[in-house]
């Protein structure tokens, strides 16, 4: 394969719909080829520095977790999407007294009963008088149980006399239709871990179990900078200025990974403007997008140098995204360069700032998934490549999109995950790693 070859593989690759039967990509070449604008030296030099894929993710998930969690009390109606810090305990018994399961009739020993005098037990109301035995009450779900009582018979499974008798139309066993004082959690079980992601479920059952504020981790604050002078924030395209693709896309994004985002800020293409919002930012994470690569306004690695940052990743081995960069500012807060090519960004969020987020958030590491894919992929001669990929619901396997070149957002807008394709690539039947996308249905779902 020449330099050429290489350098136009994730291109090429990109407007390929997959060929059934497609085998395996050729094998890495002998060596590394340059690309346009940089001589082998300085391509030779900037592989060696870059990071395979999967360790740069397991430096950003390594990261993540060693980060210190503040955590406040919340607010139930502010809690959804975030958290627990601490374990969820029941702070009462659940249910809190014995109470009927059913509407119908609170009994007291064996049949038939003599409907006693006094109204029917309501939920929510004082304590009813006990149940002599013999006797029967009318009792509503919900209602604490009289003392004595030893059955709860549905309205449907009784019938009265003219004599006032109760008389049960089938079986009645002790305790039935009763929920007693305890049954789901006593005072002080664990009903959830830490590090369980507050789902509307998790709302009410902590609501019953008497919470009126979580203890919820805060959500990491995150700053986005968007370089480039070429982008405009409505409108048509024109005179050689396009949108901006990645605002509108990372404060959603973002939020889903559980993290709080201010105002996007544009800085344009200048090192002073750029220098002074990254040191001036008091985030847990830059997040800045363009500026990774060594064009003549690409500023941002002259940036860290300047604000003294200390750069961790420089380069990770992955198509796209591969110029992706991870430094630290200060103890604790980072800073993510996503390269400025539309799904490139979409790489480093995923390669390097989602796991981040999702140490910085609490939140435990993703369980790995992996599904079949449908077609043979090929792999990039050198890198870890991220190919869109929808799930088939028939079987579960994935298949590949197209339209999914470095500068496209076609296809990862019509994909539920990403396949993590390695270097030999994959022929159909193989498993892959797949990363999920917040808003794809997953067990953790996405509530924020
Ligand atoms: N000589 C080389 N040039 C480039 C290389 C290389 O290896 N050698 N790598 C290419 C790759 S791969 C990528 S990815 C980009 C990374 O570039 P930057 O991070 O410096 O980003 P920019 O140059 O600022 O922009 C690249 C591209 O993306 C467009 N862009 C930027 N921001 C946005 C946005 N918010 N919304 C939509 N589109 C955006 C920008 O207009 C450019 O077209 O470098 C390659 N170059
Ligand atoms: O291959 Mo780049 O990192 O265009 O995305």
């Amino acid at each position: 394969m020449t330099g050429a070859d290489v350098d136009g593989v994730e291109e090429a690759l990109a407007l390929l719909a997959p060929l059934p039967g497609e085998g395996r990509a050729s094998a890495a070449p002998a060596g590394r080829a340059a690309s346009a604008g940089g001589s082998a030296e300085t391509q030779a030099a900037e592989s060696h520095r870059a990071t395979p894929w999967g360790e740069a993710r397991a430096l950003a998930v390594r990261l993540g977790a060693g980060h210190p969690v503040r955590s406040a009390p919340t607010a139930l109606d502010q809690a959804l999407g975030r958290v627990l810090a601490d374990p969820l305990t029941a702070l009462t018994d659940l249910p809190s007294f014995d109470t009927s399961a059913m509407d119908g009739w609170a009994v007291a020993g064996p049949g038939p009963w003599t409907i006693g005098g006094q109204g029917p037990v309501l939920a929510g109301r004082a304590p009813a008088a006990p149940l002599p035995d013999g006797e029967a009450a009318p009792i509503a779900t919900g209602a604490r149980l009289p003392s004595g009582a030893t059955a709860v018979i549905r309205s449907e499974h009784a019938r009265t006399d003219t004599a006032d008798q109760l008389h049960a139309l089938r079986p009645v066993s002790h305790g039935q239709d009763i929920r007693p004082r305890g049954q789901e959690c006593r005072t002080g079980d664990q009903l959830l871990p830490a590090g369980a992601t507050v789902t509307p479920a998790v709302l009410g059952l902590a609501a019953a179990a008497g919470y009126d504020r979580l203890p919820t981790v805060e959500r990491p604050r995150v700053d986005i900078l968007v370089l480039g002078d070429e982008l405009l924030t409505a409108g048509l395209p024109h005179d050689g200025l396009i949108r901006d693709a990645l605002g509108p896309m990372l404060t959603p994004w973002l939020a889903a990974l559980g993290a709080e985002t201010g105002e996007v800020r544009r800085v344009g293409d200048d090192a002073d403007t750029l220098a002074r919002a990254v040191a001036g930012s008091t985030a847990d994470l830059v997040l800045t997008t363009g500026g990774t690569a060594a064009g003549p306004v690409d500023h941002l690695h002259a940036v860290i140098e300047t604000v003294g940052a200390e750069l961790l990743v420089d380069g990770v081995k992955v198509r796209p995204g591969h110029p992706m960069l991870l430094a630290r500012s200060a103890p604790h807060r980072y800073l993510v360069g996503l390269p400025g090519n539309p799904l490139a960004a979409v790489a480093g969020l995923l390669t390097l700032a989602e796991p981040l987020l999702r140490g910085l958030s609490g939140r435990t590491a993703a369980a790995s998934r992996t599904a079949a894919v449908r077609e043979a992929v090929p792999g990039h001669p050198f890198d870890t490549r991220l190919v869109p990929v929808v799930h088939q619901a028939r079987d579960g396997a994935v298949a590949p999109v197209r339209f999914h070149g470095p500068a496209m957002l076609r296809g990862i807008a019509a994909a539920d995950g990403l396949a993590v394709v390695p270097p030999a690539g994959a022929r159909a039947g193989d498993l892959l790693e797949i990363l999920t996308l917040p808003w794809a249905p997953t067990p953790e779902g996405c509530f924020t």
